[in-house]
């Protein structure tokens, strides 16, 4: 039985989460970390299962008072970092798909699990089609070393580009020299229209109400274009990586970024 706390139970992804726990028999909720609803019952709020496990919105007391092995975060850039790395120094093993963490908390948090010896999941997409489309690309640039990434996300996101933008783009890096893209000369008559720089390469971030989790890689070649499309039409689309996320975290002493690192 894997103990599991759950940050961020009210949100579109904390509560898919408890959905998906409330389904397998490996996973137990022990506690949930929420900014709302202290000592609560998880069953006692609207809309969320009816799990006994209690709600904490102190995080460090949460850690220490359940008897948990993973805390999944799926929060807020801000909170999550927190949460990750309270989570290691109580010793428990956070599985994070908060997006947003800069490179420095990265780092950070990579040498906190080093120094513990304790395994981590950081993966900016639980979706098995969305870590193909970055392999995919990432295999795409060797050919195509043109390219463009526009991410499509419901209007309530607060980052942008999406973390899984960030990483497709560093997996495009490693494959491909860098290189300026367009015309040397063009310039932007209103700023932005050309998108979000990374390594010479561009990122348009779209956000409507009616999305949920799309992207597009648009490679550019003499005479050819190639488009590698991913669609998450829902949260449950992201749970199958979540519950392998904490069943693999459990058997590492480091910590991973990215899903394929855990897919066989
Ligand atoms: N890796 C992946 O596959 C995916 C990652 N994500 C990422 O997961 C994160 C959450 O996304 P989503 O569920 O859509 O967002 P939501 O806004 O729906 O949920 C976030 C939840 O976190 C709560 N929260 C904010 N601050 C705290 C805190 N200090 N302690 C505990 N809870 C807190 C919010 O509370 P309140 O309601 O009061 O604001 C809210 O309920 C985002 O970073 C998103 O990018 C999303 C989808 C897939
Ligand atoms: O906020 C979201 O919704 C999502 N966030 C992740 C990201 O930033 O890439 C994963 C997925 O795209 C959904």
């Amino acid at each position: 039985m894997i103990n599991v706390i759950v940050a961020g139970p009210r949100g579109k992804m904390g509560s898919a989460a408890l959905d998906m726990i409330e389904g397998e028999d490996n996973l137990q909720l022990v506690g949930c970390i929420d900014r709302k609803n202290d000592q609560s019952r998880v069953k006692d709020i609207e809309g969320l299962p009816p799990f006994e496990a209690k709600i904490y919105e102190d995080a460090e007391q949460c850690l220490k008072e359940t008897d948990a092995d993973v805390l999944i975060d799926l929060t807020t850039p801000e909170f999550g970092y927190k949460h990750t790395k309270a989570s290691l120094e109580h010793g428990v093993r956070p599985v994070v798909g908060t997006t947003g963490f800069t490179e420095e908390q990265l780092q950070e948090v990579t040498k906190l699990s080093e120094e513990k010896k304790l395994g981590a999941v950081i993966a900016p997409n639980f979706a098995t089609g969305a870590v193909l489309m970055m392999q995919f690309a990432k295999w795409a640039a060797k050919h195509f070393p043109d390219v463009e990434i526009i991410e499509k996300h419901h209007d309530q996101k607060l980052d942008a580009p999406s973390g899984t933008a960030v990483k497709t783009a560093q997996l495009i890096k490693e494959e491909r020299e860098r290189k300026s893209q367009g015309h040397p000369e063009e310039k932007e008559t209103i700023e932005g229209a050309r998108g979000a720089d990374v390594d010479g390469m561009k990122i348009h971030s779209m956000r409507l109400p009616g999305l949920v989790a799309h992207q597009e890689v648009v490679f550019g070649g003499d005479g050819q274009t190639l488009t590698i499309q991913h669609d998450s039409m829902n949260r449950a689309s992201f749970m199958s990586g979540v519950k392998l996320s904490c069943e693999k975290v459990m058997e590492l002493d480091t910590l991973v970024y990215g899903l394929e690192h855990l897919l066989e």
